[in-house]
């Protein structure tokens, strides 16, 4: 415990992630900041930063101070900035790691391969770990509904693909019967070894801030496994004695996946199990989560609450964001909407530290963002848009373009 609590970075490190050597967090506290980081020379107020280095956790100051009425303390952990793109990493390598272990292990049945149904990023990691083992991987994927780039990962790494005229939740089902059937390990979050790692996130967001526990932590949720999977981790450390309290958790969900919404508002008297709606936030569109009941743990025990963000509010949370530099992913649009609304009617205050977890990276959905900035969306203002300028290659023609654009700033 005390070796723990002096070396909790690299005890986690060791037991949890593969990225030994690669999460490092070398100032101070871990978290790259204006207060710790100073080039010589240069005031500290000056100095812009995002996610340089190994940091994945990044005060989002300007989204703070010019939209969300002064926020001083918001951040963002990144959990896009990974191997495959995605959080999903931290929890495979774990599993799959096990799973590499049974199989050298003389089994009465042994395990054939690993599979998982996906909406795109639990897909990319299996893949990608299992072909990293020589372990043969088998994916259903709902045909049509993920990105292009979440479609060629798993391909890529030469898992077999099944495109399943199904949505994710029709993907579910036949996985869980087809792995009761034929030796294949099934990879889904109701597997609590993918818990497991992806607890990683939440210790290092405390690690991260010097074991200072933030007032609130938000989260995406679709299948429902990642809200559990940090409240486990913050829970762990207050159970070890490295912190006192836990971040009250937000789940955010869209409103065209909402089972988790509605049965929070129905005060947990009745989950209703839905056929989700197509939503720009694609990972998430998920109407019967297998860790609903998980997640009702995480979100009691911490005092949490669900809210939700329709396409409009989600895509415009997500171009707001991004133009502040952050590109992120339609998920974390959700969260950030969220954020948003939670601010707005005054839960969350100026001086909270809020932390909005980015699960994935945004390249994986540019088809989302060209749709927004090209307004092209049905039925959406698409607020922030901000298209290119189609112009003549004449030097007249470009200042004319310029100093409309700088009309008063030149
Ligand atoms: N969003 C997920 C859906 C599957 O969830 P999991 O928690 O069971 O892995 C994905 O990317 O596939």
């Amino acid at each position: 415990m005390a070796a723990l609590a002096r070396h909790p970075g690299s005890y986690w490190r060791d037991l949890f992630d593969s990225r030994v050597g690669r999460t490092v967090w070398p100032y101070g506290s871990g978290v790259w900041s204006k207060k710790e980081f100073v080039l010589p020379g240069i005031d500290p107020d000056h100095i812009v930063s995002l996610f340089e280095g190994n940091s994945n956790l990044f005060w989002a100051e300007r989204l703070g101070r010019d939209h969300l009425a002064g926020m001083k303390d918001l951040w963002v952990k990144h959990c896009g900035i990974s191997h495959t793109g995605s959080f999903k990493d931290l929890g495979m390598t774990v599993l799959v790691s096990q799973v590499n272990r049974l199989r050298r292990a003389p089994l009465s049945r042994p395990i054939a391969g690993v599979g998982c149904a996906s909406t795109g990023d639990t897909s990319a990691a299996l893949s990608a770990y299992c072909a990293a083992a020589g372990i043969p991987a088998i994916v259903f994927l709902p045909a049509n509904r993920i990105s292009l780039e979440q479609l060629i990962q798993p391909i890529a790494n030469g898992a077999t693909v099944l495109s399943l005229d199904t949505d994710f939740d029709g993907c579910m089902r036949l996985i869980r019967e087809v792995t009761a059937e034929l030796p294949i390990y099934l990879a889904n979050s109701l597997n609590s070894l993918r818990l497991e790692g992806q607890k990683t996130a939440a210790i290092e967001i405390l690690q991260q801030f010097d074991w200072e526990v933030p007032d609130w932590v938000i989260v995406p949720g679709g299948n429902l496994g990642n809200i559990y999977a940090f409240y486990k981790g913050f829970e762990m450390c207050r159970v070890l004695g490295l912190v006192d309290r836990l971040p009250r958790l937000v789940c955010a969900q869209a409103a065209n996946a909402n089972p988790l919404y509605r049965y929070y508002k129905s005060g947990w008297t009745q989950f209703q199990p839905q056929v989700a709606e197509p939503t720009f936030a694609s990972a998430i569109q998920i109407g019967d989560p297998v860790s609903v009941d998980r997640a009702v743990v995480a979100l009691k025990a911490t005092n949490g609450i669900v809210a939700e963000a329709t396409e409009e509010e989600l895509m415009n949370a997500m171009s707001l964001a991004d133009r502040t530099g952050m590109f992120a992913c339609p998920h974390t649009g959700v969260a950030l909407a969220a954020l948003f609304k939670l601010r707005e009617e005054g839960t969350i205050g100026a001086n909270d530290r809020t932390v909005v977890v980015s699960t994935a990276h945004g390249l994986k959905f540019s088809q989302s963002k060209i749709d927004y900035h090209d307004q092209k969306i049905e039925d959406m203002a698409c607020k922030y848009a901000n298209p290119p300028v189609s112009v003549k290659a004449d030097f007249g023609a470009v200042m004319d373009v310029l100093k409309k654009r700088l009309k008063g700033k030149l």
